[in-house]
């Protein structure tokens, strides 16, 4: 499938098939060439490196890498997760984090969750717009998003902690436990074991992690999105309700301990669990026909012991509770009433449905308590870090509207990575006055408008179809949904298939949907009865669930007031939309190796039909196209060649580097650096800085050969190239430090302000002594030069920031007690 198509040419075009093979065969063999170094494969950290980038390529390195135990890579702007499903001993201990949150650079660390997670501290840290975070984890069922995300809620509480807040170290640290807390709660009652996954979530969460101006977590709120409420009234064979109808053995006292330490005391518990026990007794009511039809069905004999101890637990009257589910009540006007017996298959709608209500709106009262137990005052925060853990992308053998929601879902969150990253991308080459060619990409606008478009979009027919009073009929949605969408690319039928239903062609593939039940599912009708019947319930907490609900809302006052089930999730879908663009996003993949959940075990099949369905190889392309300045199509491969050679240029410029540092420690020790006088000194230092400038003079003459005549002029006239297509993402640029050093104005004890500056750096750099120790400080911006910043202090660190210095180790402190530390200040070093 391609993606991508070429903007800019820049490459002679041969034309038709002949171009088109041996392109193939080229790319063919490229695949071939860089897969034959097996031993390598899992040395790749950032696919975006991986050269050609084809889902095998991809394919191959992940696979190394998780034989090799290592199970995060990044792919450019993404992390790719693969569940190792077996817990890996000190992968996320305490000192990992500190390791990670202590790091001057944890980008160049080992690709991990706390990369993801320090670097969107550190923006906050570094109040660049947009301040505020959000970190976005997808994937399919089972592929660890929750597990992520409770790791990432744990770094938080761990690093946005302080020991040092003593006025209020209390409540910091109730606020992470609180935080914490809300974990097994939401767990509990939002997650339950199914075919993919014995803790699957089965509702999607956004939340939002509130930071004060010292960037400490002093709060936090969930958002909640379309929990699978159906299941509370039955599960898919094989597997279970929610977790929380099963922990009266199992996990109950930490759920307990939770929602202890989240303030919901003994009685509100004693509530909670009373209206679980009756959801629990309705749920064995079954009931059977009457002998006489103009009668309500009645109850099975078992059923009514059930029906009592369900009313008793709900505290309603079980005469009522009867009447409810075994007749409607229909309005005639304003004062008369008509009662009629449903049908035995309505009676069982009835009860699912009292089961369904009860359950959401006692799920989201617990989001609202936990909300208001750990949600901070809107004073004391200023920024936040979001998590979001949504639903993969779903193709089930038959998909409804649940799958509907949620692959729309997945499509905006796809079209917001895309935008969100090619534009930013763009908008930093256009700043930094690079021409380069521009990424285009097939977006998925026509797939979302199919689904969304008003006021013909699937989303607005089904509205319509449901707004209009009168039985469902699929054969006939299905007829209205050919006439208005038919063409639209995204859209198609299958002539064959009896049921009606029809097609999406995702950005991740192809689904189809059956329309049979997909307007009741989005009516989702509750019978007024019922909440009457609810509002009359003695327990405190069932009333004060539906206290305020308007049991006529929807049906009898008219149908145009119906709140759709699309109609809530696009408008939730939407505003979550508005908080991920006005932050800065972070995306991770998680990806289920196997679908047995068998540890260490990678099925390649079903893990490259994930990096389909996330879009991963194309990902990787926008990255390496957006850090390259080179179009991912098959022609300009033609620059990666070149990209090759500027490639080995660079390995030959730190080749060279090595060599001049070699001899230029050999001129300092040869000077007898410990006996010099300040003048003899300046002149090894000198010495010094003319080899490497020698050096890197030789690599900038390599560069501008190198650099291909279809590339920029301006960056050639700039001497600036990206050396990032294939192995090492270095800006060259200008002058380079060897260079703008020794072309300082003579280095001597009275030079100019500023080569006075500059030999100051270098001599506190070198720890020298032949100046007076204690007493200076040297700050200065030198950006003509190529020199961004230089900062000097005696005993504290030492920073000369020129871009990425060819000196190395400028920047760092000359510890005595330091392993590993070569080169120029090791030579030093040893000979003080
Ligand atoms: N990094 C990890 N290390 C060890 N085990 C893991 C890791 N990530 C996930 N797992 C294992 O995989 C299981 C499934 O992960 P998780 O529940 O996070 O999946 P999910 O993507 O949230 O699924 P769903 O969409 O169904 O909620 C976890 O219960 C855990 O056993």
């Amino acid at each position: 499938m391609t993606r991508y198509k070429s903007v800019k040419g820049g490459v002679r075009k041969k034309s038709g098939l002949a171009h088109r093979k041996s392109l193939n065969d080229s790319l063919e063999g490229e695949v071939k060439a860089f897969l034959l170094d097996e031993g390598q494969l899992h040395t790749y950290d950032d696919l975006t490196k991986v050269n050609p980038v084809t889902p095998t390529t991809v394919l191959k390195c992940l696979q190394a890498r998780y034989r090799a135990k290592v199970f995060y890579t990044h792919a450019g702007c993404t992390l790719v997760a693969l569940n190792p499903f077996q817990p890996v001993p000190d992968l996320y201990s305490l000192d990992v984090m500190k390791e990670y949150h202590c790091a001057p650079q944890p980008q160049e660390s080992k690709p991990h969750i706390f990369i993801v997670a320090e670097e969107a501290y550190r923006n906050v840290q570094g109040q660049v717009e947009p301040v505020n975070q959000s970190l976005v984890v997808s994937g399919e069922s089972g592929a660890g998003k929750t597990w992520t995300s409770r790791c990432l809620m744990k770094y938080y509480a761990t690093v946005a902690a302080s020991s040092s807040l003593m006025k209020s170290q209390d409540t910091v640290e109730r606020i992470e436990k609180r935080v914490l807390d809300s974990n097994p709660i939401m767990e509990a009652f939002g997650n339950a074991c199914t075919l993919r996954n014995s803790n699957s979530s089965r509702f999607g969460k956004y939340i939002q992690l509130q930071l004060n101006r010292s960037q400490l977590l002093v709060g936090a709120s969930v958002q909640t999105y379309l929990l699978e409420k159906t299941r509370v009234a039955g599960q898919p064979v094989n597997e279970r309700n929610f977790h929380i109808f099963y922990q009266a053995k199992d996990c109950f006292d930490e759920t307990v301990e939770a929602m202890v330490h989240l303030g919901i005391n003994a009685e509100k518990q004693g509530h909670i669990f009373r209206i679980l026990a009756g959801l629990l007794q309705l749920g064995n009511v079954i009931f059977c026909s009457a002998m006489d039809e103009s009668q309500p069905c009645d109850l099975e004999e078992k059923s009514k012991d059930f029906m009592h101890r369900c009313a008793s637990l709900l505290c309603v009257p079980v005469e009522e509770l009867q009447t409810c589910l075994r007749v409607r009540t229909l309005r005639a006007g304003k004062q008369s009433a008509l009662f009629k017996p449903c049908s035995l298959a309505d009676c069982s709608v009835r009860r699912d449905c009292l089961a369904k209500v009860i359950y959401a709106q006692l799920f989201e009262w617990l989001v609202t308590f936990i909300n208001d137990s750990i949600c901070a005052d809107n004073s004391t925060w200023c920024n936040f870090i979001g998590l979001l853990d949504v639903y993969g992308f779903e193709c089930f053998q038959f998909n409804n509207l649940e799958q509907l929601c949620i692959n729309y879902a997945n499509e905006k969150l796809q079209q917001h990575f895309v935008a969100h990253y090619l534009k930013a991308q763009q908008e930093e080459y256009v700043s930094e006055g690079l021409e380069w060619s521009f990424v285009k990409y097939q977006d998925n606008q026509g797939c979302l408008d199919l689904i969304e478009g008003i006021p013909t979009g699937v989303f607005s027919l089904l509205n319509e179809e449901c707004l209009l009073n009168r039985a469902s009929d699929a054969k006939q949605f299905r007829v209205r949904l050919e006439k208005e969408l038919s063409d639209n690319g995204s859209m198609s039928w299958d002539k064959f298939s009896k049921q009606p239903h029809f097609t999406v062609a995702h950005y991740a593939g192809k689904v189809s949907y059956q329309i049979e039940g997909m307007m009741e599912k989005n009516k989702d009708p509750v019978p007024p009865e019922l909440i009457h019947l609810l509002q009359k319930s003695e327990n405190p907490l069932l009333h004060q669930l539906f206290a305020d609900r308007d049991p006529v809302g929807q049906g009898t006052r008219g149908l145009r007031q119906v709140v759709t089930v699309v109609s809530k999730f696009k408008n939730s879908l939407e505003n979550l939309m508005k908080i991920l663009h006005s932050t800065t996003p972070h995306y991770t993949r998680c990806i289920k190796p196997n679908t047995d959940c068998r540890p260490l075990t990678f099925k390649k099949e079903e893990v490259i039909m994930q990096l389909e369905a996330c879009g991963i190889v194309e990902t990787i392309h926008i990255s390496a196209a957006a850090e390259s300045g080179i179009d991912p199509n098959p022609q300009n491969r033609v620059c990666s060649q070149r990209a090759f050679s500027i490639q080995c240029c660079w390995h030959r410029h730190k080749q060279r580097r090595r060599h001049a540092m070699r001899r230029a420690c050999t001129l300092i020790q040869a000077g007898k650096y410990r006996s010099c006088d300040c003048t003899d000194f300046v002149l090894v230092l000198q010495a010094l800085m003319d080899s490497l400038a020698e050096a890197e003079l030789d690599d900038a003459e390599d560069l501008q050969e190198a650099m291909p005549t279809e590339l920029d002029p301006i960056l050639r006239a700039r001497g600036s190239v990206q050396l990032s297509s294939i192995q090492e993402p270095v800006m060259v640029r200008g002058w380079p430090m060897g260079l703008a050093l020794a072309s300082a104005p003579t280095i001597t004890v009275s030079m100019t302000a500023t080569g006075f500056q500059k030999m100051m750096s270098v001599m506190a750099c070198l720890n020298g002594h032949c100046f007076r120790s204690g007493d200076y400080k040297v700050e200065t911006n030198q950006f003509k030069q190529g020199v961004a910043s230089i900062r000097a202090q005696p005993r504290g660190s030492i920073k000369l920031h020129y871009q990425r210095s060819p000196l190395l180790y400028a920047d760092l402190h000359p510890d005595h007690k330091r392993d590993g530390v070569t080169g120029l200040n090791q030579i030093l070093l040893e000979s003080t």
